[in-house]
């Protein structure tokens, strides 16, 4: 075989930059402009960046028994280059210092090119549960021999989906040896398009039922996509130059705490936390549905029976990190909230991707930049310098300090190496005693 002509991405984007250094400085409104000056299809949905997004008709529309709303800071992850491609990120968290992280991260990737990724095709898979089947093995066969015919039938419940190049694509049938009782079960794989698919499955599922239950020679009881979706995979690589990073022994002490999270399943629980510190939050932000990204995430996490690290982290043959995160991410831009929330619609306008894969792609290369920061935080100089330094501005508000007081206290409160509610309760006690 000859060799491969392996062409790096050329850097095509429609944002010039996304390395706005210094952005923290600003006031949220000089930020909201510089971000649109980069993305200037922002323009029309500034209003619902800067309000949230939600009146009370549109949110009691969403979901049941609505009394309320509750706020969420949107904010913009900088410095991210994916595949060549300038990138401003829009991430929707509650936490303190995991923004600042993903663009720490992007910053020092990109002398080597940023974020490289790839994605499969967006295939879901729906299962149906086949109950009271005599001849397990028989009924595999005799559904596998009507393949054909039962793709025909999921994708007529769905013509669009097809017009636009997905629809059902194939069966696979399980027979799963439980401790109780041997579990027939069919996976109806979809490819979904730009949707996340839940429905568009779950739909297929249904009407595909009665058929399969009647090859079968059983009942069907359960029809439902499986969030453990390991056939729609995306993925991210970079590279992160050793002395850019904190040096040799840095990039060895960080290899060797993802070689902990390979091993334990205490550690790697919170190793995959920081990873999706960064996916939940583009999930979000998105209006694309969290449980199921994180569902898909964890059980993608087990792997020959424990759970493990979703990522893996090598020294290259200079001694730079090369770090690498494969996951499912089944989020779409057309479907639920996506559609339906404002700033949503904003955040997919910001990330400037035009597919849900590009959008899935997207989001593991932040999964990959938040797990980074914080294995080289934790392998450094810990976790609590830079994370307590940015929750400090949230334990001085819960103290009780107004706005024009709230620098002054946390800052304080870092400098003497001690951010708690008591002693920001004291600071400001003596602040104001003072004036
Ligand atoms: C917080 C940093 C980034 C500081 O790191 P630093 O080196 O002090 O940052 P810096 O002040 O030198 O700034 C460098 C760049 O970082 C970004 N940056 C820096 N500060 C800000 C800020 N205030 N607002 C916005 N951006 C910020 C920004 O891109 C900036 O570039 P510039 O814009 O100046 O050209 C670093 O300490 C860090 O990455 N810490 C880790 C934070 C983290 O992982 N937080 C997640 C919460 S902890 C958790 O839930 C998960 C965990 C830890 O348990 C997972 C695990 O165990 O694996
Ligand atoms: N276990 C889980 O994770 C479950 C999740 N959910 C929820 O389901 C929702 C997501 O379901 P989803 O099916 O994505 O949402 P929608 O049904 O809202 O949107 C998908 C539909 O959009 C239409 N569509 C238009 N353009 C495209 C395109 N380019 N590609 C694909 N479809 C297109 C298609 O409908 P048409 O052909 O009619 O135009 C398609 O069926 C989320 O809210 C999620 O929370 C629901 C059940 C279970």
């Amino acid at each position: 075989m000859g060799r491969l002509a392996l062409e790096q991405p050329t850097r095509s984007t429609v944002a010039t930059t996304s390395r706005l250094s210094g952005l923290r400085n600003d006031e949220p409104a000089e930020r909201l402009e510089k971000v649109r000056a980069q993305v200037p299809a922002l323009s029309g949905h500034l209003d619902a960046i800067r309000s949230g997004g939600l009146d009370m008709d549109r949110a009691d529309r969403m979901v049941e028994h609505v009394v309320g709303q509750i706020g969420i800071p949107l904010g913009v992850a900088t410095n991210f280059i994916v595949n060549g491609r300038e990138v401003l990120v829009p991430m929707a968290t509650e936490e303190p210092s995991v923004i600042a992280a993903a663009s720490n991260i992007a910053r020092m990737t990109r002398d080597t090119g940023g974020f490289f990724t790839s994605s499969t095709l967006p295939l879901m898979q729906a299962q149906i549960q086949l109950l009271d089947v005599l001849d397990p093995y028989g009924a595999k066969l005799r559904i596998k021999e009507h393949e054909q015919r039962i793709l025909e039938l999921a994708n007529a419940q769905d013509p669009r989906l097809i017009e636009i190049g997905g629809g059902a694509r194939e069966l696979i049938v399980r027979v799963i040896e439980g401790k109780r009782r041997t579990h027939v079960v069919v996976h109806l794989v979809v490819h979904v398009g730009d949707a996340m698919g839940a429905n568009a499955v779950n739909t297929m599922a249904e009407a595909v039922a009665p058929g399969l239950s009647e090859l079968s020679g059983g009942r069907s009881l359960l029809r439902i996509l499986t969030n453990k979706a390991d056939l729609r995979l995306s993925r991210a690589r970079c590279v992160i130059p050793a002395a850019v990073i904190g040096g040799k022994q840095v990039v060895e002490d960080m290899v060797a705490a993802v070689d902990f999270a390979i091993d334990d399943p205490y550690r790697a629980a919170t190793h995959n936390k920081g990873i999706m510190n960064g996916i939940s939050s583009v999930v979000l932000a998105t209006g694309n549905d969290t449980r199921a990204v994180e569902a898909g995430a964890h059980s993608h996490a087990v792997r020959g029976g424990q759970y493990s690290s979703l990522s893996n982290f090598d020294l290259d043959a200079e001694g730079n990190l090369s770090a690498t995160l494969e996951l499912p991410i089944p989020v779409g831009l057309v479907g639920g909230a996506t559609r339906t929330h404002p700033t949503a619609q904003a955040a997919v306008t910001m990330s400037e991707v035009d597919s849900a894969q590009q959008l899935a792609e997207l989001t593991t290369a932040v999964g990959l930049a938040q797990n980074i920061a914080a294995v080289r935080a934790l392998a450094a100089e810990g976790i609590q310098q830079g994370h307590m330094a940015l929750h400090a501005r949230n334990v001085a508000a819960s103290a009780g300090a107004t706005a024009d007081e709230i620098d002054a206290v946390s800052s304080a409160m870092v400098s003497e190496g001690a951010v708690r509610v008591d002693v920001a309760e004291r600071l400001l006690a003596e602040g104001r005693a003072q004036r």
